[in-house]
């Protein structure tokens, strides 16, 4: 049978103590929601001793009726004070929610130099607040700070520290890597050697990413005995983060046997990490295990050849296990597996021993060389492929276009684009102002085309990316522009490459709008609801 394993997530406590997230009280409902659709079982939504905004969540939470527990985090009473009278432990009981972590020092050193106090009276702030709680019927969570270091430098006092907090009724007794730096051999020693001490004891652990060893050392906990982990969604935490749940939730369940999560959600993972990296407004990296948009890309042509015959070869699971999906990479890496699959995937028919396939690949990584990217820029690679077999309808052509940028004494600056074009054999001369050149080009192609095209309306572009090619490569001086467009469904990229930042933005945007015509014919004339000449396609 597996053994399961609590769940403490405590993305809205310690990942807020990341560089760079804040979340709002509304932020914190938004991801609580989300966690508790995961199932996890613990909800760690913030300090209700340290601002307004965390009170706010802790009232606003509970008419959710989450079936996640959520805990109010908070440290010890104050030294030589009452639990009863401390300002910070009423505040964590005012926040009316089931659970409390009590933050406690488990190491000498740190009682000494941080709380300047005696060993005596750390133990009796633990026992104290710990007990009070519970005699107000919250179920209580020990994290022992700095447990490991504390162990290694002086063991009989973390022991007591451990035995203290379950004297005094502690739920979990959960122990920290608060710095990070222990090693997974130190960790599976360490939690052994309690549990033979604490016979029954219910172990937990929070670990800190400063050594990349946050997940490491909370499975090596686990395989000694621990079964509550601590962790925090795509690893957010204070400096280098904490244990990623993201990573732990699929290696401890669907390689380890452990029950983490109900089976049913772990599909849910991949949408879970994004979804908290947008509220957090924090990137997340492509190549971050289980969930990030690359765990699953294939890029080398000897991988693609061999996952297209079976994705065994080169996957350690199945991406839809946790939400996430295979994807095939075409680059200057790329082999005739990587094209027909790509060719597949939209709809084309490319014979793989043809010269026509040999002739893609060769124009793909001559374009790679010069300093195309097609890995991100899906859209530019369909369009290419689509004009090699000769499967596109060209329904505008490029003729010129100029620029004009214009700063007044008065410090404004304006940008206007004119462009010329043809559209089903008629010559258009179209001009528009902009914020900045790329948007000026863009307005002006909008304006020439939405009379023919009206759905092009509908789009816009979402993200602009400039890269300077490296000097030291073939490729000097010129840049990369990567162009992300969306409409209401879908959104796509496209790529220009040139020695001018204005040039290389024009072929990315006309790719954008050659992209989002793809499957309409030729238009024809029609009058539009403004009475100028338009064309409908069919
Ligand atoms: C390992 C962790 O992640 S623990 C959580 C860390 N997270 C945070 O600190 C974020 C939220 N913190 C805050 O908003 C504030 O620090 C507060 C409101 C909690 C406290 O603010 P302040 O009262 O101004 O104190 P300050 O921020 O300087 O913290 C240091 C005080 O906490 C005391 N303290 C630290 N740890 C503990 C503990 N485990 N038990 C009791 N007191 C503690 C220190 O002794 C010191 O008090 P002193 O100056 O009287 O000696
Ligand atoms: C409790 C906690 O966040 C730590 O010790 O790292």
């Amino acid at each position: 049978m597996s053994t399961s394993i609590t769940i403490f997530d405590t993305t809205l406590r310690d990942g807020t103590q990341g560089e760079g997230i804040s979340l709002s009280a509304d932020d914190k409902l938004k991801i609580a929601k989300k966690l508790d659709d995961l199932g996890v079982h613990f909800i760690e939504g913030g300090i209700p001793g340290s601002n307004n905004k965390d009170i706010e969540f802790f009232r606003r939470v509970q008419s959710l009726g989450l079936r996640a527990k959520i805990s109010a985090f908070g440290s010890t009473r104050r030294k030589h004070s009452l639990a009863e009278q401390d300002e910070n432990l009423q505040r964590m009981l005012a926040a009316g929610v089931p659970a409390a972590t009590l933050v406690g020092k488990a190491w000498d050193f740190h009682v000494h130099t941080a709380l300047q106090t005696t060993l005596e009276e750390n133990l009796a702030m633990i026992g104290d607040s710990i007990a009070y709680l519970k005699r107000k019927g919250l179920e209580v969570v020990f994290d022992a700070e700095h447990f490991f270091d504390g162990y290694k430098h002086n063991p009989e006092y973390a022991a007591a520290v451990l035995s203290r907090a379950r004297e005094a009724g502690a739920d979990w007794l959960v122990m920290c890597d608060t710095n990070g730096g222990t090693l997974p051999g130190e960790v599976h020693e360490i939690v052994s050697a309690v549990g033979l001490a604490l016979p029954g004891a219910p172990l937990g652990v929070h670990t800190h990413n400063d050594c990349e060893l946050a997940v490491a050392n909370t499975l090596a906990a686990v395989q000694a005995g621990a079964r509550h982990i601590q962790g925090t969604v795509n690893g957010y935490g204070e400096r280098c983060g904490n244990a990623n749940l993201c990573s732990l939730l699929p290696t401890l369940q669907l390689k380890m046997n452990y029950t983490c999560i109900p089976h049913e959600s772990m599909a849910q993972l991949t949408n879970t990490a994004r979804y908290v990296s947008e509220i957090a407004n924090v990137n997340m990296p492509v190549n971050q295990p289980y969930v990030g948009s690359a765990a699953f890309a294939h890029k080398g042509g000897i991988h693609v050849s061999a996952i297209l015959r079976d994705s065994r070869t080169y996957e350690h699971i199945e991406p839809e296990k946790v939400g996430n999906k295979q994807r095939v990479l075409v680059s200057e890496l790329a082999g005739q597996s990587n094209v027909l699959s790509k060719a597949q995937q939209i709809g084309l028919h490319l014979d793989p021993s043809s010269e026509q396939a040999r002739k893609i690949i060769d124009r793909i990584k001559e374009l790679e060389h010069q300093g195309y990217q097609f890995e991100g820029a899906d859209a530019s690679l369909e369009l290419l492929l689509r004009e090699a077999t000769g499967e596109i309808d060209e329904l505008f052509t490029f003729e010129s276009f100029k620029m004009l940028v214009e700063k007044t004494a008065g410090g404004s600056v304006v940008s206007e684009a004119f462009v010329k074009l043809n559209v089903a054999g008629e010559s258009l001369y179209t001009a528009a102002e902009g914020n900045g050149p790329v948007n000026a080009l863009d307005n002006a192609l909008r304006k020439a085309l939405i009379p023919y095209f009206p759905s092009l309306r509908d789009m816009h572009l979402s993200d602009y990316k400039v890269r300077v090619l490296d000097e030291q490569d073939q490729t000097a001086a010129k840049v990369r522009v990567l162009i992300e467009s969306r409409d209401y469904r879908t959104a796509w990229s496209t790529v220009g490459v040139s020695g001018n930042v204005i040039e290389a933005s024009w072929e990315a945007l006309v790719d954008s709008m050659r992209y989002a015509l793809l499957g309409l014919h030729s238009p024809q004339p029609v009058r539009t609801e403004f009475g100028q000449r338009g064309l409908v396609n069919h």
